[in-house]
């Protein structure tokens, strides 16, 4: 089990062994962590207590996705070390009374992972083994499979529920994985769902008991994946995908300003300050 820069600097994993920069900061390599297995790897967010997805951590996620298509790894399964949570979204503090700069790089860093996670070469299947609440279930989506942990954990774009509102690759993700007028509802009502519930809408395609099972199955679904042909597999998916990534690569600069914009708003930042001292009342 290895950091991203711990793997670059003591060269284990063969895809990759052409490293050549890495991001050197501590802070990003302990976010996630980076095991190697047969022909692919795994990709464990660690930000307790709940991988909130800070501008670290998708930085740092970021970063894994660069070295490891850089250096030819042919799929990933993106899955949590938290205890149930795999991610709680993004990390409402940094929308809270931000900087413009710190706010600024926040969201075009988003954007990015978005364009390389969704768009990625690599097959990719999420281990959802806990709760994936808006950017988490965000992260999820933009993979080519979802595989969820039954449960307790609910998962779905709650944005609403917050004051705020999806952007639209974030709506595009959606409609594209459980169609239009699943979308519509679930956009409006900020809907979580059980795992149940994801399995009938689409949202995930499949769920197991538990983690020892989970882990086998996430396994055996990306080697279906890898066993068609890589371009083949990737242009099918781009056949889907490619308009939303199209529209956001062209637009990223508004999408930057609408999104600062907004989260500046009085209302915005009222609803957030408030979300965040509902979530420490319950602690
Ligand atoms: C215009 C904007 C468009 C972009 C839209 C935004 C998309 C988003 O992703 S917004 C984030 C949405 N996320 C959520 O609504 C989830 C909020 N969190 C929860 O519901 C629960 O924390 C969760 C079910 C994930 C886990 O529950 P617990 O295991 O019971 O943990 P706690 O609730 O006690 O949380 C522990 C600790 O983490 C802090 N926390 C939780 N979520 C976030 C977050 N998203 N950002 C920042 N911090 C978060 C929580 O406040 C606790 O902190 P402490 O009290 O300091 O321990």
């Amino acid at each position: 089990m290895m950091s991203v820069t711990s793997i670059a600097r003591n060269k284990v994993l063969p895809f990759l062994r052409k490293s050549t920069k890495m991001q050197s900061t501590a802070s990003l390599s302990s976010l996630v962590k980076l095991e190697e297995k047969q022909g692919y790897a795994v990709v464990s967010m660690q930000k307790t207590p709940v991988n909130s997805l800070s501008l670290e951590m998708i930085q740092a996620l970021s970063q894994s996705l660069i070295e490891l298509e850089k250096n030819k790894c042919k799929g990933i399964i993106l899955t949590s070390a938290c205890p149930g949570i795999f991610s709680a979204g993004l990390d409402i503090r940094e929308m809270y009374q931000p900087t413009d700069d710190r706010l600024n790089q926040f969201w075009s860093s988003l954007q990015t992972l978005w364009l390389q996670l969704y768009g990625s070469k690599m097959a990719t299947v999420a281990l959802i083994n806990g709760h994936a609440p808006a950017g988490g279930c965000l992260l999820a989506m933009c993979c080519d499979s979802r595989i969820m942990l039954n449960g307790k954990s609910k998962i779905g774009l709650n944005e609403t529920k917050l004051g705020i509102v999806a952007p639209s690759w974030f709506k595009d993700t959606f409609v594209n994985t459980i169609g239009v007028r699943q979308s519509e509802r679930a956009l409006q009502l900020g809907s979580l769902f059980s795992p149940e519930e994801a399995l009938k809408i689409g949202l995930v395609d499949k769920l197991v008991p538990d983690m020892e099972t989970a882990t086998a199955v996430a396994e055996a679904e990306l080697k279906e994946f890898l066993q068609i042909p890589g371009m083949a597999r990737y242009l099918s998916k781009m056949k889907i995908r490619e308009a939303a990534i199209k529209d956001l690569s062209e637009t990223r600069e508004a999408d930057l300003n609408q999104f600062v914009n907004f989260a500046k708003t009085d209302a915005v930042q009222k609803g957030l300050g408030l979300y965040l001292q509902s979530l420490a009342k319950k602690n």
